[in-house]
């Protein structure tokens, strides 16, 4: 019989991605067979060669669990007005049930007007303020890629979060912010860090789960953290020999800790798993009669 290796610290967003993705897929068909296809508008501005593959990635994966995809793309030179003017014309159109934008934009264009321009229903990224704010006080909404990721990597990992201490490290609108809150709504405490607090490593060896999105490469070592703690990575820099790593040092930190995922492979295949959830459950709003709880 065949040897298979299971490393149980490893929290594999890569295979965690695929089931969830299999279980997207026959959601899809079911739409297919009443005659919806749901459909995922991507819009990127500029030649960012990470930006391109991330798009390219978001395109291949949601054609792999069968929905219609969509791209836009535009010179850097662009007016914002010609990203809104767009944005527009596929609120409008109807085969399309997700739209994002690609960020960053470029520095001439409003990030924070081109996300109002969209229609919060459509917003499958969960950025708009509409969604934000549902979000926030815990209504069924679109929620944000990366941290709804990170909730369902805990959820399948039977990683209780009830009671527990969570310590995040960033504070950005996409990912810091509202992971905190998803963990709250799951009646954890919470502790937010960030670029100036003080004495980091006396917070972040509280944690009993860890988030790290800080944007600094193997940042974290075993000295930050607490024995048995469950660390996710959100980071995604190059090393000293430019290959892709976190910001937690794996390798030092991992004997240290209960659980803990990788980069790449981690949080990464998880946030764009999340995004043709969001997609999927657009589209059942509009074609589905039936009523879907999981939002
Ligand atoms: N409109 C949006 N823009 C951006 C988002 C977003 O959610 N919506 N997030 C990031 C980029 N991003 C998706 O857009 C993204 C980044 C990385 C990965 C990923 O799977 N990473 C892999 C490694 C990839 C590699 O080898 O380079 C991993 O961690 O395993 C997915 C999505 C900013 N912009
Ligand atoms: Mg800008």
């Amino acid at each position: 019989m065949e040897d298979i290796q299971v490393d149980k610290k490893l929290i594999d967003g890569k295979a965690i991605g695929t089931i969830i993705r299999e279980e997207i897929k026959e959601r899809v068909q079911k739409l297919q067979s009443k005659g919806c296809t749901p459909g995922l508008a991507v819009i990127i501005v500029g030649d960012d060669p990470a930006s391109h593959t991330y798009v390219k990635n978001k395109q291949k994966s949601s054609v792999e669990v069968g929905m219609k995809s969509e791209l836009i793309q535009l010179a850097a030179t662009v007016s914002e007005q010609e990203i809104l003017d767009c944005i527009a014309q596929l609120n409008d159109d109807d085969s399309i049930h997700g739209i994002l934008v690609q960020l960053p934009l470029p520095k001439h264009i409003d990030e924070n007007r081109v996300i109002l321009a969209i229609d919060p229903a459509k917003d499958v990224d969960g950025f708009h303020p509409v969604n934000v704010g549902k979000m926030m006080i815990g209504q069924s909404t679109y929620l944000s890629c990366t941290p709804y990721g990170i909730i369902k990597l805990l959820e399948r990992t039977n990683t209780q979060i009830k009671g527990k201490h969570a310590v995040i490290i960033g504070r950005s609108n996409i990912v810091g912010k509202p992971m905190g809150q998803l963990l709250l709504q799951r009646d954890a405490t919470v502790t937010y860090c960030h670029s100036r607090t003080k004495d980091l490593a006396h917070h972040t060896k509280q944690a009993d789960i860890l988030i790290v999105a800080i944007g600094m490469a193997k940042f974290i070592k075993k000295e930050h953290i607490k024995e048995g703690a469950v660390v996710i990575d959100v980071g995604m820099n190059r090393d000293e020999n430019g290959k892709l790593c976190g910001d937690v040092d794996f390798a030092d930190v991992k004997e240290k800790s209960s659980m803990i995922t990788p980069v790449p492979g981690g949080v990464g295949p998880m946030t764009i798993t999340m995004l043709l959830k969001n997609t999927l459950l657009s589209a059942e709003q509009v074609c589905d009669t039936d009523k879907h709880e999981d939002k």
